[in-house]
């Protein structure tokens, strides 16, 4: 307990104050920290190839997935009790995963959570990096990495250790001393890890070991195991401890835009000034998206902070390019003063040089020899990089004793790089993008004069070849920075501007050309960016003028108008949670054309849609790819047949595939589907929970199948719906919900006639021998069929005359001539009015809706009925296919009969049969 509270009272000192960047003054962690959205689960968000490119698309906050508070770090995430030993925390650069260890240590050591652990002993890989090889024991260890237990004397470690060791327990919650070892940063290890190596020797946790082999034992859990452990790590080294040796995996997603928000009213303590620059920010979706990200939210804020007070009434950065360049300005300032404007103007010009260099080589970490060749004086740099270490530090060595360097962030990297082929142009005239492949348009444009324009294309064109988008963000600044106000930010290191309006424009229109090509959802996206840089809006006004007008299936929109809907929705301020097709157009090549959106959404709502096979094809490819976010998927009423779902097994079978509910109910689906699902399921059992496969026709061995996978363990599913299945199911479209109706003769009012075994009716004048009933209608001419429907119900009707076609709770009033008898005369019944003249009107609550008259001549109107989906449809049948004539949508409380009202004597309704 003594050791316990003075290394809490030494963590205080540590831990309390942050230190960001390059400043000096040391601020007070609570003062910054902002939550962080953290989840549980192995799911690496982020493509691990260029995480900003791939947040867009990816990073919407999941809506079923709980977050996880920092202290619970160690709970299991379903909330029940399980042992739990080691953590790993995954995270993209600059995410938080550092300063969500220092809270984590500060609340302990501040005593605000997790008191029942003992010690913590927090490493960094960086600092294990240098010991390896030289042998310590674990207290050697500990107080050679962390001075703040130096007061506990290696004895008394030595002791606890022995203790934890020789008990035996593997249970932490039972173990005497309960004990937390933190490896932050794995992905910096130049360690020995490989778990599985058999390590013999003795496991004497006095004894001195090599540092690796150390690390191994605590990790595997051969020492001390029931100790505690926390990795954190980049996603690429993730990997490098098996599954095995986790016991639960969390993720660190950046901050969502609530505690984006939370950020910045931490750092501008006036409301006012972070009002102003709140409301900045939401409305620039560039930065606003980047800000997910923490530490750009540090040069985000850095930037700002620096223009409100220097530059009052200015205009503060709205687009990436502008953010970048007032970023660099304000690093090379605050450095002007220390080291004189020459030397950090040239260095800023050698490792632009450099981020060029590398990055058309495709190299994130350099090395000495890569500085050298880019002209940076290695001695000059290390004392150089001390000036810039926010925007280049350097790096732990993998390689021997080799030293890496790497930006701060590769955004970082990619805009310097910009800069170079601007500088190089503007300085001294020289077209530096020239490295292949050089195809035969850009080789002509290379023998022609330079211009500002041409690099434009050739930039444009070359990242547009690039299969995986390596040069999208490059791109984006290097466009951005033919801009007039972007290159007088940058004065002091371009000699001149070579801004031209007309040069722009050209850009533009060739960005326009460009993206009415078909080219990848993705590459246009980074197109619409450009544009946005260019500080051209036209194409995403359009959308936006067309999106307030309502629905977009009357437009018929151009391959470039799609890609600039995709980029609204895609940074939209709304939040992709639910992507709902309907809204924007229910058709199979809307869908198409919006799949990135689905991607980044969590769930797709796609019923009803007229999809076929072609889009199981295409969703099979979201499902399985890495960077989907989708964990429900409706794709209910579209005939996707068997083929379809074969297609969509595929992606469900792939372990990316993180969808939890799968609705396919109505979607012609037989026996062959269902075995494809389920041997798909089989061998993906892990994710799904909920599947709906109503209304198919799944047969017997289906059926079996599927039922004995609801109870296999290895599953995880736990609601199958296959209610309502049989071979009539089959059919294509409404018919499948057929259903066979029968008039109700104890509720047809006396001048109503039934015939053709109470399948017509005809209004007669003399009255029928009916009996005497309570149900039946007294003065309306009206009756209803004797079921009540609950399900997806569909039927047609032949009508002539003038009638009502309703549909109603069987509650309706029969006795007198109220509002409250008639068929839409009220608020338990819905109808469609069948007027001689072929016109057509919807009656509920006794309010008309008319309905744009048709040319058609035909008197056969069916109508769709989805009790639970709380829709009822009517259509004319014209030539065999239904045409829409109007929705109800509203929650239906009770059973609901079909009935029918027939105004004129002389007119009649029959039933059809399909
Ligand atoms: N929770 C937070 N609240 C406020 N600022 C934060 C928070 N997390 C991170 N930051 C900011 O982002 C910067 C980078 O965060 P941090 O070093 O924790 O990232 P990391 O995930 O460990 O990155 P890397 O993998 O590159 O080491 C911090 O210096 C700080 O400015």
């Amino acid at each position: 307990m003594f050791y316990k509270q003075m290394l809490q009272s030494n963590f205080q000192d540590k831990f309390m104050c942050a230190q960001e960047g390059w400043t000096e003054d040391k601020l007070h962690l609570t003062d910054i920290y902002t939550e962080l959205y953290i989840t549980a689960g192995y799911d690496v968000h982020i493509n691990t190839q260029h995480e900003v490119r791939q947040i867009e698309k990816v990073w919407k906050p999941a809506e079923p997935e709980k977050p996880i508070r920092p202290t619970d770090m160690f709970k299991h995430p379903s909330g029940d009790y399980r042992p739990i030993k080691t953590v790993m925390t995954n995270g993209i650069a600059g995410i938080g995963k550092t300063f969500l260890v220092h809270k984590f240590v500060l609340d302990w050591a501040e005593q605000r959570s997790n008191q029942d652990v003992h010690l913590i002993f927090p490493f960094t890989f960086r600092q294990l990096n240098p010991l390896k090889g030289e042998k310590f024991s674990l207290a050697e260890l500990i107080h050679e990495c962390i001075p703040e237990t130096v007061g506990i004397p290696q004895e008394a470690l030595n002791y606890i250790f022995t203790d934890v060791q020789s008990s035996g327990i593997t249970n932490y919650d039972k173990s005497k001393f309960k004990l937390l070892f933190v490896f932050d940063g794995l992905d910096e290890s130049r360690l020995h890890l490989d778990l599985h190596s058999e390590d013999i020797r003795s496991v004497d946790v006095t004894k001195a070991a090599k540092t690796d082999v150390l690390l191994r034992k605590l990790i595997n859990g051969k020492l001390l195991r029931s100790a505690r452990i926390w990795v954190t790590t980049r996603p690429a080294a993730a990997n490098q401890i098996p599954r095995e040796f986790i016991s639960s995996t969390t993720e660190v997603r950046g901050f969502t835009d609530q505690q984006k928000e939370e950020y910045f009213r931490k750092r501008f303590k006036g409301k006012e000034e972070a009002d102003k620059l709140i409301s900045h920010i939401v409305t620039s979706r560039s930065l606003h998206i980047m800000c997910h990200i923490p530490v750009f939210c540090w040069i985000t804020a850095t930037v700002l902070e620096d223009v409100l007070k220097t530059r009052e009434g200015g205009e503060l950065p709205k687009t990436l390019t502008e953010m970048y360049a007032e970023f660099l300005m304000f690093q090379i300032d605050r450095t002007k003063e220390k080291y004189g404007p020459e030397k950090s103007i040239q260095y800023i010009k050698s490792l632009a040089k450099l981020a060029f260099e590398q990055l058309e080589k495709g190299n994130l970490i350099f090395y000495e020899k890569d500085l050298r060749e880019s002209g940076i004086d290695f001695s000059e740099a290390s004392v150089c990089s001390g000036v810039f270490t926010e925007i280049f530090k350097e790096d732990r060595g993998r390689k021997g004793k080799d030293k890496m360097f790497s930006f701060v962030h590769l955004s970082v990297q990619e805009f310097l790089a910009a800069l170079y082929v601007r500088m190089s142009l503007i300085n001294s005239n020289k077209n530096v993008m020239l490295s292949p492949p050089l195809s035969l348009k850009i080789l002509r444009l290379l023998f022609s004069k330079i211009s500002s324009k041409k690099i434009n294309k050739i930039s444009i064109d070359r990242a547009l070849q690039s299969s995986n988008g390596h040069l999208d963000l490059f791109l984006r600044f290097l466009l951005g920075l033919s801009l007039q106000t972007n290159q007088d930010k940058l004065q002091s290191l371009l000699k001149k501007t070579d801004c031209r309006s007309k040069t722009n424009q050209k850009t533009i229109q060739y960005i326009k050309e460009k993206l009415s090509e078909n080219l990848s959802p993705e590459r246009n996206i980074n197109l619409l960016h450009c544009l946005n840089e260019l500080n051209d809006r036209s194409l995403i006004e359009e959308i936006q003028q067309y999106l307030s007008s309502g629905s977009l299936s009357t437009y018929e929109l151009s391959p470039a108008q799609w890609s600039a809907l995709v980029f609204i929705l895609l940074s939209s301020e709304e939040d992709l949670h639910v992507f709902d097709l309907k809204k924007y157009s229910a058709s199979e090549e809307a869908l198409l054309r919006l799949l990135l959106v689905v991607k980044a959404s969590k769930t797709a709502l796609l019923s009803s849609c007229n999809l076929s096979e072609r889009t199981c094809e295409a969703l099979s490819s979201v499902l399985s790819s890495q960077v989907s976010s989708l964990t429900e998927l409706d794709l209910s009423n579209n005939d996707l047949k068997d083929l379809g779902v074969m297609l969509l097994s595929s992606g469900l079978e792939s372990p990316r595939c993180a969808l939890k509910i799968l609705r396919l109910s109505g979607c012609q689906i037989s026996e062959e589907g269902c075995i494809c699902l389920a041997s798909a399921l089989k061998s993906n059992p892990s994710r799904l929970r909920e599947l709906d496969l109503s209304y198919n026709h799944p047969g017997d061995l289906g059926v079996k199948l599927l039922t004995a996978g609801l109870k296999d363990p290895q599953w995880r599913l736990d609601s199958l719906s296959l209610e309502h299945s049989g071979a009539q199911r089959l059919k294509p479209g409404l018919k499948k919900y057929f259903c066979e109706l029968a008039l109700d003769a104890n509720t047809a009012n006396r001048k109503l006639k039934l015939s053709d075994n109470n399948r017509q009716v005809t209004a007669v004048t003399e009255k029928q021998p009916f009996s005497v009933h309570p149900e039946r209608f007294d003065v309306w001419l009206q009756l209803l069929c004797t079921t009540g429907l609950t399900g997806r119900c569909y039927w047609e009707v032949e009508w002539k005359g003038f009638v009502f076609i309703a549909v109603s709770y069987r509650s309706v009033r029969r006795r007198g001539n109220s509002y409250d008898c008639r068929f839409g005369g009220n608020d338990h019944s819905w109808s469609l009015r069948c007027a001689e003249d072929e016109s057509f009107s919807v009656w509920h609550n006794n309010r008309e809706t008319a309905i744009p008259s048709s040319s058609s001549a035909s008197h056969r109107v069916a109508v769709y009925v989805d009790w639970p989906a709380g829709t009822l449809t009517f259509y004319r049948i014209s030539s065999g296919s239904p045409i829409h004539l109007y929705t109800f949508h509203t929650t239906f409380s009770k059973p609901l009969y079909p009935g029918f009202w027939l105004v004129s004597h002389g007119s009649s309704v029959s039933l059809c049969s399909l």
